[in-house]
């Protein structure tokens, strides 16, 4: 499917407020790609569909999670979790992407995973700190990110980690597990 296809298709599924952040996120993929080396056509790609899933309705995902072989741990975690790795599904079986670099990370662009790719790195990223995002940790996110991807992530999963301590939820484990990846990553980068 050509890219205006894509958008228009993506932008039906949801409301204008959601869509005005997937088009921050476009924006600040590209942006980041360029920062850090990645292919901005590829991170613009993922940025468009991150959010595909995300105004499916619960049981429409959860059929998709069980029949599909998705993480079934997911379903004790926040429904909020499920719309990434059902968007990469979508993004596969009805948007025909291939690219695995781009499925991934609509996969993990909630979450995080140990091991994130470049691309990973720069969905997730780019959700926390699009232009339209306002949250007491943002700024300080937006600095780090001018110098580095790591290190603002781990800000990014530190407001999300603090959120949900907060309220007294459950934290996916991945999260945990890129959060714990990504400062070994920044520390031997620094040694
Ligand atoms: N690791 C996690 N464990 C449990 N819940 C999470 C985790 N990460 C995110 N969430 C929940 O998902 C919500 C939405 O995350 P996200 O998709 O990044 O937000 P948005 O809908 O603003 O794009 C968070 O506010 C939180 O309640």
């Amino acid at each position: 499917m050509n890219r205006d296809a894509m958008i228009e298709a993506v932008r039906s599924e949801m409301p204008e407020r959601r869509w005005n952040h997937t088009l921050g996120v476009m924006e600040t993929s590209i942006i980041l790609a360029e920062r850090f080396g990645a292919d901005p056509v590829k991170a613009e790609q993922a940025a468009i569909l991150h959010d595909v899933a995300k105004y499916w309705q619960t049981s429409r995902m959860e059929s998709i999670i069980r029949q599909e072989g998705l993480p079934a741990d997911l379903l004790e975690f926040d429904k909020e979790l499920w719309h990434a790795p059902v968007g990469a599904f979508v993004a596969e079986q009805l948007f025909k992407v291939t690219d695995l670099d781009v499925l991934d990370a609509i996969r993990y662009h909630t979450s995080g995973r140990e091991g994130m790719t470049l691309m990973d790195k720069i969905v997730c990223l780019a959700d926390y700190m699009e232009p339209g995002r306002d949250f007491p940790a943002v700024h300080k996110i937006r600095e780090i990110a001018q110098h580095s991807l790591e290190k603002a992530l781990v800000a990014g999963f530190d407001s999300t980690i603090s959120y949900l301590l907060q309220q007294g939820k459950r934290i996916y484990p991945l999260t945990v597990a890129a959060r714990n990846d990504l400062l070994l990553f920044i520390r031997e980068a620094e040694q």
